[in-house]
């Protein structure tokens, strides 16, 4: 429903599906409080609030007019842009510059910002330059020879001489390239320097990630030589929950975390919220180790810091006291080694999957749509299906096995089942979508809606601290002599819960690719929405090829792979722009300024 005081700008813009309601009565209730009527602030501020709602920590101003895509369903009509947006510049509620006073919102290099997102970005970029400026920590790395005797040059022993030398890294790397193998190499070093034994926290930005940064760090431990008590918790519970408030933590700038080594893993899924307070929450001689992929999906909440650091500048100076392995180095490209500067380093050999995939996930990641329907079109490997009949054969197959292993009460067979193949959707709902597909699938294999046969998989909505079920984790029903259970993968062996004892679960048959962030399945099938579909991005196509270790299938239209590939997901942040203060080298720098 559209706010019926909307007028003029604000009005056209929501009738066009391109503002949500809660934009302009944000907007509206700013200008009421400021005293700003003009027509192009108020558009521009709810421009900012839809910012936020899509995932940017700010709305750019030069390219909004150009990465607004009105609603579908909307009758076509030509937007009307304002020429110009010096409005701003003398507005009430418009802080302009850096160094400006409190306004509600911040007009920055042509970023205009919500003052709480601008305050958060600028803590992080604050805390980051600071620890970019401080000396590097002192440490031996002699034990590196040990740890990695694999021929050189070695990226897995590069990251971890950066990550040892500096105060805050990033190790990025797509599934299997052995980030977490990095990290256990990483510690040991850090545990043998001399001195007493840093105090080490690993963390992830979700219960399951959290699990399962755990168990394979442990699976690490004994061939390292790292302690066996290492646990890893989510964020929010190593800044610690607090009753009265969802975004401040026990621990911040005023009660620091008592580690000296941070680790977080999947930190492509770490807010710009989230990692404003954990920065602040560090001590200013605390490691902070980021690991992830940044060409995954990103955050639900607003901010991509993880894609934000791999892209920023290099900063002044930034380089001195790389470790010798940097010489060394010599098949890194040059945006490589301007992100070495930042003390980021990619690894890129894959573990886990053949050079099929490996292949079919570098084409998607550098955008290469001819290259990735070429490899589509070369086997049984990968596949692109115009129509559903070859899926369903194979969704047939696998249920009726699945079936049968869980009639027999062989849970641990179930769950290697249930890791052989899954379906993927992009959407939640729709004719492409998992709630449709999950229906489609259980009538399938003759499921009474409501029901859970022996060989159902199931999915966990909330994490389930009694249970130590994560959100995310998935398992499948098995018949045992006590009756049916719900199985679940821990560690290396089956756990079973009795299924009364499930609170949030849903039928998992298909699962949307953001929730398999994080899976691996030796075959994956993915359902592409019509090109139309905002969802498709590039993001979610790397996302769901990177989950198969052995197979992708891939249903839907050539020209949907290609909208896929052709529309990364933009989210606007100033983070990967240097700002200095006014009168700076760095002042408007690089920006296209729309206020000209
Ligand atoms: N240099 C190496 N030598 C031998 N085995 C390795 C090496 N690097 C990684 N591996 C193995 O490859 C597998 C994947 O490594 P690892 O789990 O560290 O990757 P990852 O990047 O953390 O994966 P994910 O993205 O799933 O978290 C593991 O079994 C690991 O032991």
């Amino acid at each position: 429903m559209i706010p019926v005081r909307a007028e003029g700008l604000l009005r056209e813009f929501a009738d066009a599906g391109v503002l949500a309601p809660a934009d302009v009565h944000v907007a509206l209730r700013l200008g009421r409080l400021g005293s700003e009527q003009r027509e192009p602030v108020l558009l521009a501020a709810a421009l900012a609030v839809r910012g936020v709602r899509a995932g940017s920590v700010c709305v750019d101003l030069a390219t909004v007019a150009d990465s607004v895509v009105p609603d579908e369903d909307a009758p076509p009509v030509e937007l009307a842009w304002p020429a110009e947006w010096t409005a701003l510049e003398d507005s009430p509620v418009v802080a302009v510059g850096v160094d400006a006073p409190w306004r509600p919102l911040r007009l920055v290099d042509g970023l205009l910002y919500l003052d709480r997102y601008w305050q958060q970005e600028q803590l992080v970029r604050r805390e980051l330059d600071e620890r970019a400026a401080r000396p590097a920590p002192a440490v031996d790395l002699t034990g590196l020879d040990v740890l990695f005797d694999g021929p050189a040059p070695d990226l897995q022993r590069l990251a971890t001489a950066v990550a040892a030398g500096r105060w805050v890294s990033v190790i990025t790397g797509g599934p299997g390239t052995g980030k977490t193998h990095t990290v256990a190499r990483l510690l040991k070093v850090l545990l043998d320097q001399p001195g007493p034994p840093p105090r080490i926290a690993l963390a992830a930005p979700t219960g399951k990630a959290a699990a399962r940064l755990q168990e394979s760090v442990l699976e690490q431990a004994a061939a390292v030589g790292l302690p066996l008590d290492l646990t890893a918790s989510t964020l929010h519970r190593l800044l610690g929950w607090r009753p009265d408030s969802r975004s401040r933590f026990r621990h911040d700038a005023g009660n620091h975390l008592p580690y000296d080594v941070v680790v977080v893993d999947e930190s492509s899924m770490v807010s710009l919220t989230m990692m404003a307070r954990l920065l602040e929450a560090l001590r200013p001689t605390a490691r902070l180790v980021l690991v992830g992929d940044p060409d995954q999906l990103t955050p639900v909440d607003a901010g991509a810091v993880l894609s934000d650091l791999v892209h920023r500048p290099a900063a002044d100076g930034a380089g001195a006291g790389l470790p010798d392995d940097a010489r060394d180095a010599v098949d890194l490209d040059a945006d490589e080694r301007r992100q070495l500067r930042n003390g980021v380093v990619r690894l890129r050999v894959s573990q886990r999957y053949g050079p099929g995939i490996a292949g079919l996930a570098e084409a998607v990641r550098k955008g290469e749509a001819d290259r990735v329907l070429e490899l589509l079109d070369t086997g049984a490997e990968l596949t692109l299906e115009p129509d559903t009949a070859a899926l369903e054969e194979r969704i047939r197959a696998s249920a009726a096995e699945l079936r049968s292993a869980a009639e027999s009460g062989d849970a641990e067979r179930c769950l290697a089942l249930l890791g052989r193949h899954r379906l993927l959707c992009a959407h939640q709902r729709g004719p492409a979508g998992v709630a449709t597909w999950n229906d489609r699938v259980g009538r399938l294999i003759g499921a009474v809606p409501g029901e859970w046969p022996p060989g159902a998989p199931l999915l966990i909505t909330a994490n389930d601290y009694e249970n130590e079920l994560w959100n995310g984790d998935t398992g499948v029903v098995v018949r045992t002599d006590d009756g049916l259970r719900a199985a679940f993968l821990r560690g290396t062996g089956p756990d079973l819960v009795p299924l009364s004892r499930l609170s949030a679960v849903h039928p998992a048959h298909a699962l949307t690719v953001h929730r398999s962030q994080g899976s691996q399945f030796e075959e994956v099938a993915v359902l592409l929405p019509p090109a139309s579909s905002p969802l498709l991005t590039r993001e979610l196509l790397y996302t769901a090829v990177t989950r198969a270790s052995r197979s992708v299938r891939i249903v839907g239209s050539e020209e949907s792979v290609r909208a896929a590939i052709g529309r990364q997901v933009v989210r606007a942040s100033g983070l990967r722009r240097r700002m200095d203060p006014p009168g700076g080298a760095q002042g408007t720098r690089g920006a296209r300024s729309p206020l000209a």
